[in-house]
């Protein structure tokens, strides 16, 4: 039999799922892609339903072989990238839900956030949660998300202790069912994975026990940690004896696919929301800009490498938002012609604090403001204003990084869905001062679960071969100058400070 010479990879953002397989030089062979049903249940609410989530990732990985005429025998490996946060619980006996995956947006768990930080009121306490996991007591991470399900869907906290029931990230989901599911299916997930749910301790790489306490999380639910590239199991059915040799969160696999493997290398990527990786290479750096600390990469035994992020919860699905709540256009890629309709935003300032602010802010009494109307703002200018939101988030994103890092980025990779957006790119680059550049894959974050899993079967030989893979597609450069760009981001201030305190007693909890 011949050697594969391919990695297939499967990339289950926020809002789609894709198969997409790759070829020795990091080509797109063949990709299938469907899209994943946002259920808002109620308003702060944001579920999936994993079991679509498991069907469709079967009928991607048909359609990306289809398209590329090729079978199981010829992939060398399978490398998964995920939506990170996002928690399903299930029965390990029989493989159903107890509930939806609540996803990484989702506000609802506010309450038993609040609740842990009043028991951990002394300064000091609340700093443990912090320096042991780079993260601040949000809503965002995965721990309160748990406990939600624990507490609100009957009889699961006395199926969990039983040991009966599973956690997983969307990454543990996936590599459970790929590898045989109630039969036999492999509970793992790797270290950038567990990095994001407030439980892991950064330095041991392991669950920590304190942490499991204060949230009171049963042990038994947990997968085990492993590296980001290493094989985990075989696959079953359609790809019948495949190595899974691959997990990376999303955001880590577009870091790793932009060959930013290196202390001092990073990229913004552009999807649901946008998410700035700064590589700190084996050190952890703890921010003191509201920037979070998370793990970058493990490749099997060798040391972990760390990074900064910058998360910023709401830019791709904003536009959604205006395609989907509003109407205003009927198409995402609608917006750059909708927002080109006129010169400018016409005085108009959007605050998409949707689930609160995120990164550098963490404020979630935020919520969501249109400011400067007048009678003349009209759709197009909401569309640019929308555009814009996404460039003066990530501005302040950016300069967080450089404050925490001491060294200015003197350029910023970027990928994801938003990214074919001229418009968007142009003024990001205006705003930030530096050129933004485009790779010839833009598929990134799939590309880096292939790498992943593609070095744990020796499919390619190490970093070096891969970084030589890295080609620039198209650069753009700032247009105006610092005075105007000043001008623009003392505006954007005002208006993210009418966005604030929104969420006091008297608000009905929307
Ligand atoms: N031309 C465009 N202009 C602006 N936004 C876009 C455009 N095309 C796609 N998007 C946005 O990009 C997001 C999808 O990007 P993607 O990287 O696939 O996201 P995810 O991985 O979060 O599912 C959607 O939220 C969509 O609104
Ligand atoms: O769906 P994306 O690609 O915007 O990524 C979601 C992030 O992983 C959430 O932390």
């Amino acid at each position: 039999m011949s050697t594969p010479q391919y990695v297939l990879a499967i990339d289950n953002g926020t809002t789609s799922i894709r198969a997409i397989i790759f070829d020795h030089a990091g080509a797109k062979i063949g990709t299938g892609q469907l899209e994943t049903t946002q259920i808002f249940p109620q308003s702060g609410w944001v579920e999936h339903d994993p079991v679509e989530i498991w069907n469709n990732t079967r009928k991607v990985i048909e359609l990306a072989l289809e398209q590329a005429s090729l079978t199981a025998s010829d992939i060398a490996a399978i490398g998964i990238t995920n939506q990170r946060e996002t928690t399903v619980i299930w029965d390990k006996t029989n493989g159903v839900p107890v509930y939806n995956a609540i996803v990484w947006q989702d506000t609802r768990t506010q309450s038993i956030i609040d609740q842990i930080a009043e028991k951990n009121l002394s300064e000091p306490d609340l700093n443990r949660f912090k320096s042991k996991t780079g993260l601040p007591l949000a809503t965002y991470f995965a721990a309160s998300k748990i406990v939600w399900i624990l507490e609100h869907v009957e009889d699961v906290r006395q199926r969990a202790e039983s040991g009966s029931l599973a956690f997983g990230t969307i990454d543990s989901w996936l590599v459970w069912n790929l590898t045989g599911g109630s039969s036999g299916g492999v509970h793992v997930t790797d270290v950038t994975n567990a990095s994001r749910t407030l439980l892991m301790d950064l330095e041991a790489l392991q669950w920590d026990p304190e942490l499991l306490s204060a949230f009171n999380i049963p042990p038994t639910l947990l997968p085990a940690i492993v590296s980001s590239s290493e094989i985990y199991g075989t696959a079953v059915e359609l790809l019948h004896g495949v190595p899974v040799a691959g997990i990376l969160g999303d955001q880590q696999a577009a870091t790793f696919g932009q060959a930013a493997f290196s202390q001092g290398e990073a990229k913004n990527t552009y999807g649901t929301g946008n998410f700035l990786i700064f590589n700190t290479g084996e050190e952890i750096v703890h921010s003191q800009n509201g920037l979070l600390t998370t793990v970058a990469y493990k490749l099997g035994n060798q040391p972990a490498h760390y990074a900064l992020e910058g998360s910023i919860a709401v830019t791709g699905s904003l536009i959604q938002w205006l395609r989907d709540n509003l109407g205003i256009i009927s198409s995402a890629s609608e917006v750059e012609t909708l927002a080109l309709s006129v010169p400018d935003n016409g005085g108009a300032y959007f605050v998409p604090a949707f689930s609160g602010l995120f990164a550098p802010r963490w404020r979630p009494d935020a919520r969501g403001a249109i400011v400067g109307l007048t009678r003349y703002v009209n759709k197009a200018h909401i569309a640019r204003a929308a555009l814009e939101a996404v460039a003066f988030q990530t501005r302040e994103v950016l300069d967080a990084t450089n404050a925490d890092t001491g060294v200015p980025l003197t350029e910023v990779r970027v990928d994801g869905g938003m990214i074919s957006n001229e418009l968007l790119m142009q003024f990001q680059a205006d705003l930030l001062g530096v050129p933004v550049i485009r790779p010839v894959v833009a598929e990134t974050t799939a590309l880096g679960a292939a790498y992943a899993a593609g070095l744990a079967v020796g499919f390619w030989s190490g970093t070096d071969e891969l970084r030589a893979l890295w080609q620039e597609h198209k650069r753009w450069t700032p247009q105006i100058d610092e005075e105007e760009r000043q001008k623009l981001l003392r505006v954007w201030n005002k208006a993210v400070e009418k966005s604030l305190n929104w969420i006091d007693e008297d608000s009905v909890q929307l």
